[in-house]
């Protein structure tokens, strides 16, 4: 699903990598945090993989692909297979909440009777149901979640990629996100999720994986949050 091979990344005019020498496979159906603290490099690590940015060295491999081989044509079709999922929701504000998860079937050219057909059934899982024409302003910030949430999964990815994903939500708001991402996680879907939430972290206990300065120093099953700020 992925695979990094000593992967290593210096953005133009650094010095020092925001990655540095990482090596990991995760495997399909896996769920895993990215910890560490701030500029340890976890956006980098997420930017690799939907090809955002690439490897200065080593080799990114995402769904069967070496990245670096992908052309440049190609990388929307392979971000189609993956979900995304942001601390900031990235909702279209002046579209009805069925519309926005909708948008996501439009621009893979599905037929709009399945379209109408899957929007309502995927606002019922993630626990919208009804709500399909309130404005995302009309929402709270955990319904708001749940709405990008709906969009990014309405396509049945592969590999949802979270990047904070409860950074801007109430611990008890943010257990129900956690729920929602564990029941997609169920289904089949590869998770991987960047956090700041120690609590979270610790009460799910899965695979956890630290950087620290751009380094891989902790790759563990069932893990716990671990260093301190
Ligand atoms: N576009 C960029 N150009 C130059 N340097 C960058 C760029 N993006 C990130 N960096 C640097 O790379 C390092 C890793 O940053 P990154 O954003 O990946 O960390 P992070 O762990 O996601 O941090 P946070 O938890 O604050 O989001 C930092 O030193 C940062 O300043």
């Amino acid at each position: 699903m992925i695979r990094f091979d000593n992967v290593s990344k210096t953005y133009p005019k650094q010095t020092r990598p925001a990655l540095r020498d990482v090596s990991l496979e995760v495997g399909k159906g896996e769920f895993v945090f990215l910890v560490g603290s701030s500029g340890s490099g976890k956006s980098t690590f997420l930017r690799l993989l939907l090809r955002e940015e690439r490897a200065t060295h080593g080799a990114v491999h995402v769904l069967g692909k070496d990245l670096a081989r992908l052309s440049n044509w190609k990388v929307p079709q392979m971000r189609r297979q993956l979900g995304t999922v942001f601390q900031d929701f990235r909702l279209l504000p002046n579209k009805t909440v069925g519309e926005n998860v909708a948008f996501a079937l439009e621009v893979i050219g599905k037929p709009r009777a399945a379209i109408r057909k899957t929007v309502p059934e995927v606002l019922e899982l993630v626990g919208l149901g009804g709500k399909e024409d309130r404005m995302p302003g009309e929402l709270s910030g955990g319904e708001q979640q749940r709405v990008a949430i709906a969009r990014a999964f309405v396509n049945r990815p592969l590999l949802l990629i979270a990047d904070e994903p409860t950074g801007n939500l109430d611990p008890q708001t943010s257990v129900g996100i956690m729920k929602l991402l564990d029941r997609i996680n169920r289904t089949g879907t590869t998770v991987i999720m960047a956090t700041h939430d120690q609590q979270i972290v610790d009460q799910m206990r899965k695979r956890v994986i630290e950087l620290e300065q751009g380094r891989l120093v902790r790759d563990q099953s069932r893990g716990v949050y671990g260093y301190q700020h």
